[in-house]
């Protein structure tokens, strides 16, 4: 177990279809708690970085084109294990095959617009996190002055 900080990409085909809330509220509902959030528009550059394990396959032009259409929504989301629980929620790359009850597999029927882009393993969303987000553009919770509404035993208000 270790708290961990990961990224989520709402694509384009999230931001044009109206999902953000939808996609954003299975997240708080979890439990996970935003640290950073913005839209930017993509480019080739930082695309060819994102994706550059894709950069041999015949899809990767299209994919960056796709990524380009609009701009998206960046969060950094925090928990125990983050990296894993968000993973788990966002399903098989293909919406067709991914599992009723993930987000690709309730919201999607594509490979390529598969609504969200979310970190694969820790070393990953360390590097993701960093790539698009500055230290200052993320809050740390361990300075909320409300840390009673995640840890109320701990404060002694119950
Ligand atoms: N066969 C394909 N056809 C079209 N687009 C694809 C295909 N495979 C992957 N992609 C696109 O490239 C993205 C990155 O592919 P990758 O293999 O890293 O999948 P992933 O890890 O499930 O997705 P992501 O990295 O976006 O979370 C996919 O999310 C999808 O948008």
């Amino acid at each position: 177990m270790s708290l961990e900080k990961t990224l989520v990409i709402l694509k384009p085909s999230a931001v044009q279809r109206g999902l953000i809330g939808e996609v954003t509220s299975r997240f708080e509902r979890k439990g996970l708690r935003l640290a950073g959030m913005k839209m930017m528009q993509l480019t080739d550059e930082l695309l060819n970085e994102h994706y550059a394990h894709l950069a041999g396959k015949p899809f990767f032009q299209r994919v960056k084109e796709s990524m380009m259409a609009c701009p998206v929504v960046v969060c950094c989301y925090e928990g125990v294990d983050a990296v894993q629980i968000v993973r788990s929620m966002t399903g098989a790359t293909n919406g067709r095959v991914a599992i009723p009850g993930t987000i690709r597999g309730d919201y999607c029927v594509s490979s390529q617009e598969n609504i969200i882009h979310t970190s694969d393993s820790p070393k990953t969303a360390a590097e993701e996190v960093n790539r698009f987000f500055k230290p200052e553009e993320l809050f740390e919770y361990k300075q909320c002055t409300l840390q009673h509404l995640y840890y109320e035993d701990e404060y002694k208000l119950v």
